[in-house]
């Protein structure tokens, strides 16, 4: 079997990393995988739900990154894993697994994929979706109040004190790793395209 082609996609919270993934995804449906870097954040069972709340979710060292590079070597390699998922109205891994199966385009998505070497050297397309600090934050609001359990008051206490600080320190500057830089996301119908043709050509 041909190397799948791997595409890592970073950019900050609320940026569109996951409308881009799922314009793709719809694209090119029965032949891409998946893997969400958020569903590796490490487990903090020892913790409360109260004590959860206060950690630092925006900093390399809050996910296990070396089981994701694991589990994207074996998929590389044409074999299925187990891979873990994410509760984020429990802030804690759930005891959920989903199968993930190899397939010809594995898209890698998270806020801070490009800050690990180890995983850039995995991927064979950067892009980091680039979008201001204000439609970010109101996209977030919105989608943790809406889909995430929370209120308006933690997100905004959340986004001064580690959100913010931690994306100037450790995803903007990630943003040098990309091969391509695309405002906006999944809705920058010219980058999609452009981006589109050169999956295609993974295929001829
Ligand atoms: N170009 C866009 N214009 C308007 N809304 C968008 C756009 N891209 C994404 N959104 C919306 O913003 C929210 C966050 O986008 P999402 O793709 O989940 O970001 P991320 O995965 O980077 O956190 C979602 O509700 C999504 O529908
Ligand atoms: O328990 C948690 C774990 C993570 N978060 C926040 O999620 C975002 C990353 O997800 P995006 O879909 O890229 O926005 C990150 O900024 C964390 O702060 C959380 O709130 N709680």
């Amino acid at each position: 079997m041909k190397r799948p082609l791997v595409i890592g996609i970073a950019g900050g919270t609320g940026s569109g990393k996951t409308t881009l993934t799922r314009e793709l995804s719809r694209r090119f449906s029965e032949d891409v995988t998946v893997l969400y870097h958020d569903n590796y954040y490490k487990r903090n069972d020892h913790l409360t739900y109260a004590e959860r709340t206060q950690l630092n979710y925006d900093a390399p060292e809050a996910f296990d990154t070396d089981l994701m590079i694991e589990h994207l070597r074996q998929l590389i390699n044409g074999e299925a894993i187990e891979c873990p998922v994410y509760d984020f109205a429990d802030h804690n891994r759930s005891d959920e697994t989903l199968t993930v199966v190899p397939r010809p385009v594995i898209i890698v998505e998270g806020i801070l994929i490009f800050c690990f070497p180890q995983l850039c050297d995995l991927f064979d397309i950067k892009l980091f979706v680039d979008t201001d600090a204000d439609v970010r934050i109101l996209r977030r609001v919105k989608r943790d109040v809406i889909e995430r359990g929370r209120s308006i008051e933690s997100v905004e206490t959340q986004y001064l004190a580690t959100v913010k600080p931690m994306h100037e320190l450790y995803v903007e500057p990630s943003k040098r790793k990309a091969d391509l830089i695309v405002p906006e996301g999944g809705h920058n119908n010219v980058a999609l395209e452009m981006i589109i043709n050169r999956v295609e050509r993974h295929f001829r």
